[in-house]
C-alpha cells in the first residue's frame, strides 16, 4: 500500500469484484444488487464495486450498518452513481433494508474482511441472516464475514457465502473447514501482491507440482529399486482392511507390496502379485516403508507387530488401530520419518483433546500434533491437512465428501506408505497420496466403495501426469 498512491488496491480489488459480479448476475442492467457494508475497507471495497455496477445499470441499495463510520469514499462513489444508503439498525430504515435484501438478485458481503475479530455482533448477523434466507446468491468479499481469515474456524455467526471474491492471495480460511465450508466458490484477484508477500502459512499443491513429484520407473528400474512397500493390517474380524490397503499399495509407485498378517488368503485371493509372509514384521524381510495399523484389531500380535514396525529404520505410516496401540514414546524416539494418519477422533485421542475441538481448529491441531510426536501428521476429514514442523502446512485442494466411506482410508494408507517406500519425502508422499486419493474420488462414479478408489488411481495419475 505504501507504495502506490491512496486507494489504488482498493480500486483494484473493487475492479475485480465488479466483473466478478457482473458475470456472476449475468449482467447488469436491470439486477438488483443489496451491498451488506461494515465500517472498515471491505465496506469500501464493496461500496466502490456497487458504484461501478451501478454506473453499468444495476439497482444497488446499500444497508450501513454504522453510517457515521461506512467508507467515505466508496460511499460517495455509490451515491454519485444512483445507487441508495440505508441504515441497518433504523427503524424507519430497518424494513426497507430487509426487503432490498430479500429481493435482491445479488447480496454483497462487504461487512468484514480481514479486519474482523470473533464472530459477527448481532446487527451484522442479523443481515447475514436475512441474507441466507433469500434467493439471492451471495458473494463474500474477500472473505465471508465472520469467519477467521487466518485459522478456518468459525466462531460464531458468519455469512454462507455461494461464491467469494478474494484479493492478492488466498487465505487459509478460504481453503480450511468449517469456514472453507462458508466461502463457495473461490476466485482470487490479483491486485499486485505478489511480490510483497512473504513465505506463505499454508501451501496447496496443484497438478503440476504433483506430477514433478509422482515416482517413475526408468530404464535403469528394478523391482526392488522402485521399492518395496510392507504393509502391517487386517485380522480375522477385519480382513477386508488387508485387501484394501494393499490395493492403495499396489497403485502408489512401489516396485512390490508385501503383506504381513493374517490376511494373507483374502490379500492373495484378491491380487496375486503380493508377497505375503504368516510371522511377524520383524522377519518379513526388508521393504524401504511400512504401513501399519488399519483393521489391525487389538490383540498381542497386533500390538507387538506396531512394535516390531516402529523399531525399524525405515519410514513408516501409522494408521488407524496403528495409532491407539502404539507407544507414544516410541514415536518420539525413531529417527526414520514417521507418518501419522488420523481422522478427527483419532487425533483427538493423541492430543488427550476434543473430537469437536480438533474439527473446530484443524490447522492447530494439526500442527500441535506435529510437533507433539515430532511426526508428519495427515489429518483426514472434510479438510486433509499435512504438518511437519518448520515447514508450511499443505492443504489437500481434491476430494469430496463421497469419500467419507468405510475402508477409504485404509486405501489412502496404502497408497501413501507405497509413495514413501518409492522414495518420496513424509510430506510429500503424503499430500501426494491426499491429492491421488481426492481425485480418485472425484472421477469413481457414485455412490462407491472403497475398493474402487484404489481401482481409480491409475486414471488419475494419468490424468495428473499424461506422459506416464
Ligand atoms: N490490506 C490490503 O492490502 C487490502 C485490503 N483490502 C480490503 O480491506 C479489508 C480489510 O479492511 P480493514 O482492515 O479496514 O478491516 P475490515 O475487514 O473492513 O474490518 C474492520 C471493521 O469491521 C468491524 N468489525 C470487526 N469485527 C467485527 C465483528 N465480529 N462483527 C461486526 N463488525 C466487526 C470493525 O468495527 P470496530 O471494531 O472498529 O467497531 C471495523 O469497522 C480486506 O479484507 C479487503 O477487503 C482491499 O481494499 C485491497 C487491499
Ligand atoms: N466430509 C468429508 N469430505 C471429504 N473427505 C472426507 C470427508 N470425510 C472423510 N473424508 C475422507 O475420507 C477418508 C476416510 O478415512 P477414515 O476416516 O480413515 O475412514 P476408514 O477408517 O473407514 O477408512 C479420509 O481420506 C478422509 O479425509
Ligand atoms: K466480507
Amino acid at each position: 500500500m505504501s507504495r502506490l498512491p491512496p486507494g489504488t488496491l482498493m480500486q483494484r480489488a473493487a475492479a475485480g469484484l465488479a466483473a466478478a459480479c457482473g458475470t456472476l448476475m449475468h449482467g447488469t442492467y436491470s439486477r438488483r444488487l443489496t451491498v451488506l457494508t461494515g465500517s472498515g475497507d471491505n465496506g469500501g471495497d464493496a461500496l466502490y464495486a456497487a458504484a461501478r455496477l451501478a454506473r453499468r445499470g444495476a439497482g444497488v441499495t446499500a444497508v450501513l450498518l454504522n453510517p457515521e463510520r461506512a467508507h467515505p469514499g466508496g460511499l460517495a462513489a455509490l451515491r454519485r452513481a444512483g445507487g441508495r444508503a440505508l441504515t441497518a439498525d433504523t427503524p424507519a430504515d430497518a424494513k426497507d433494508a430487509d426487503a432490498a435484501i430479500a429481493n435482491a438478485h445479488l447480496v454483497l458481503d462487504g461487512i468484514v474482511g480481514i479486519g474482523g475479530t470473533g464472530g459477527l455482533r448481532p446487527a451484522a448477523a442479523h443481515l447475514a441472516h436475512a441474507a441466507h434466507q433469500a434467493r439471492a446468491s451471495v458473494v463474500a468479499v474477500d472473505l465471508p464475514s465472520g469467519i477467521v481469515a487466518d485459522t478456518g474456524e468459525v466462531p460464531g455467526e458468519a455469512v454462507r457465502a455461494d461464491a467469494t471474491v478474494t484479493f492478492g492471495t488466498y487465505k487459509p480460511g478460504l481453503l480450511i473447514d468449517p469456514a472453507a465450508e462458508h466461502a463457495g466458490a473461490l476466485r482470487l484477484i490479483d491486485i499486485g501482491l505478489g511480490p510483497y508477500l512473504p513465505d506463505p502459512e499454508l501451501e496447496a499443491l496443484q497438478h503440476s507440482d504433483v506430477a514433478a513429484l509422482l515416482p517413475t520407473p526408468s530404464g535403469e528400474s528394478d523391482k526392488y529399486r522402485r521399492g518395496v512397500v510392507g504393509v502391517v493390517a487386517g485380522s480375522e474380524r477385519y480382513p477386508g482392511a488387508a485387501v484394501l490397503a494393499v490395493g492403495g499399495a499396489l497403485r502408489g509407485g512401489a516396485g512390490a507390496v508385501r503383506y504381513v498378517g493374517p490376511g494373507a488368503a483374502a490379500v492373495i485371493a484378491r491380487y496375486p502379485e503380493t508377497l505375503v509372509s504368516a510371522g511377524p514384521p520383524a522377519k518379513a524381510g526388508r521393504v524401504q516403508a511400512w504401513v501399519v495399523g488399519p483393521g489391525l484389531g487389538d490383540d498381542r500380535a497386533a500390538r507387538q507387530a506396531v512394535e516390531q514396525v516402529l523399531a525399524s529404520d525405515v519410514p513408516v505410516l501409522v494408521d488407524a488401530d496403528g495409532l491407539r496401540l502404539a507407544d507414544r514414546e516410541q514415536i518420539r524416539r525413531r529417527t526414520s520419518p514417521t507418518v501419522l494418519t488420523p481422522h478427527a477422533g483419532e487425533a483427538a485421542a493423541l492430543l488427550s483433546a476434543d473430537r469437536a475441538d480438533v474439527e473446530a481448529a484443524r490447522l492447530a491441531h494439526v500442527t500441535r500434533l506435529a510437533a507433539a510426536y515430532d511426526a508428519t501428521v495427515l489429518l483426514k476429514g472434510s479438510t486433509t491437512l499435512i504438518a511437519e514442523q518448520g515447514r508450511p502446512v499443505r492443504v489437500n485442494p481434491t476430494g469430496t465428501a463421497w469419500l467419507s466411506t468405510a475402508g477409504s482410508g485404509d486405501v489412502l494408507s496404502g497408497l501413501t506408505g507405497s509413495l514413501l517406500a518409492a522414495g518420496l519425502a513424509a510430506r510429500d508422499a503424503a499430500s501426494v497420496g491426499a491429492y491421488l486419493h481426492g481425485l480418485a474420488g472425484r472421477e469413481a462414479p457414485v455412490p462407491f466403495g472403497a475398493h474402487e478408489l484404489a481401482d481409480r488411481i491409475p486414471q488419475v495419475w494419468r490424468s495428473v501426469h499424461p506422459r506416464t
